[in-house]
């Protein structure tokens, strides 16, 4: 981790030029077009050969669930769940000098500059190493090709769960979306109910809807409105898209279309990663 941070931080400028000048306003180049590679990563151990914590990936759409499965992993296997739209919208919380430009930004549904998120993300790291932390899932990072070969070129990456999900559900799950203001719990009061087509099975996806003590105190994000989730689906599609492509490339990547609600998928995420028999220990000693 010690070298993930320093080198991470080492490539943006010196954090003290980033911080006080780095724009959050996007520089980054176009992507490369897609192409077809190979899939099927192994799967999944718990540590690496050499006994460090996991470092996974998530990647998917905006509304997919990475932060739900993200979240319930990190518990599971003890490493952090670090998210680069908490750090985004913590860094607005505190209303320095770069949030109302960064509040545009993410209100339009663009992507902040790379340098800008290397940087969030190296402090984080930074904090997180002081406390001991080792390993990390991602959620939310690399979105562009230029993060993914930065954090290629300081770490190594054991696996990318590429979450999937129909693309009608996706804008009803990101308006459905509901933050607890007090407690900062997550639930989301869409009812995904699609019926089988010639192409598709049905789909059914339970509202997650907050305890009677959150239901008055509910917030929704900002970004979360019809247009802005539009303008993010189509920016994932343009910018990272062809980060699944760099990982597929590298057969690190673990496509995981979601069957349906959080309880029927987040079992069938387990067996696909083999970590059934983990979380049963892990309740059993609990
Ligand atoms: N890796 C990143 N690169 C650039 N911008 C990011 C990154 N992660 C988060 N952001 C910014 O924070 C916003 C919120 O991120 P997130 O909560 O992950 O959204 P989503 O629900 O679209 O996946 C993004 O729309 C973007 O402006």
């Amino acid at each position: 981790m010690a070298v993930l941070c320093r080198l991470i931080r080492a490539r943006p400028i010196t954090s003290y030029t980033v911080r006080t000048f780095c724009s959050p306003y996007s520089t980054s180049s176009p992507p490369s077009s897609p192409e077809i590679g190979a899939i099927s990563p192994s799967l999944a151990s718990t540590k690496t050969s050499d006994g460090r914590n996991v470092q996974w990936v998530f990647l998917g759409c905006p509304g997919v669930g990475k932060g739900t499965y993200a979240s319930r992993l990190s518990k599971l296997l003890g490493v952090p769940h670090i998210a680069t739209g908490d750090l985004v919208r913590d860094e607005l919380n505190t209303k320095g000098p770069l949030a109302s430009q960064l509040s545009e930004i993410v209100n339009q549904g663009k992507l902040v500059s790379d340098h800008f998120i290397i940087n969030l993300l190296s402090k984080r790291l930074e904090v997180g190493e002081a406390k001991g932390e080792s390993g990390f899932i991602l959620d939310g990072f690399p979105r562009t090709i230029r993060q993914a070969e930065i954090l290629e070129g300081v770490t190594n990456i054991d696996l990318v769960i590429n979450l999937k999900l129909r693309e009608e559900a996706l804008l009803a799950k990101c308006l459905g979306r509901r933050t607890c203001s007090q407690c900062g719990g997550n639930y989301n009061v869409a009812c995904i109910d699609i019926k089988a087509d010639d192409e598709n099975p049905a789909m059914f996806m339970p509202p997650l809807l907050p305890p009677p003590h959150c239901a008055s105190k509910l917030v929704t994000r900002s970004d979360d409105t019809e247009h802005v989730v539009k303008e993010r689906l189509r920016i994932y599609n343009e910018k990272s898209r062809p980060v699944e492509v760099f990982y597929r490339k590298q057969g690190k990547l673990l496509e995981f279309d979601l069957p349906g609600g959080i309880s029927e998928s987040w079992t069938k995420l387990l067996q696909v990663l083999n970590l059934d028999d983990h979380e049963d220990k892990r309740s059993a000693a609990a």
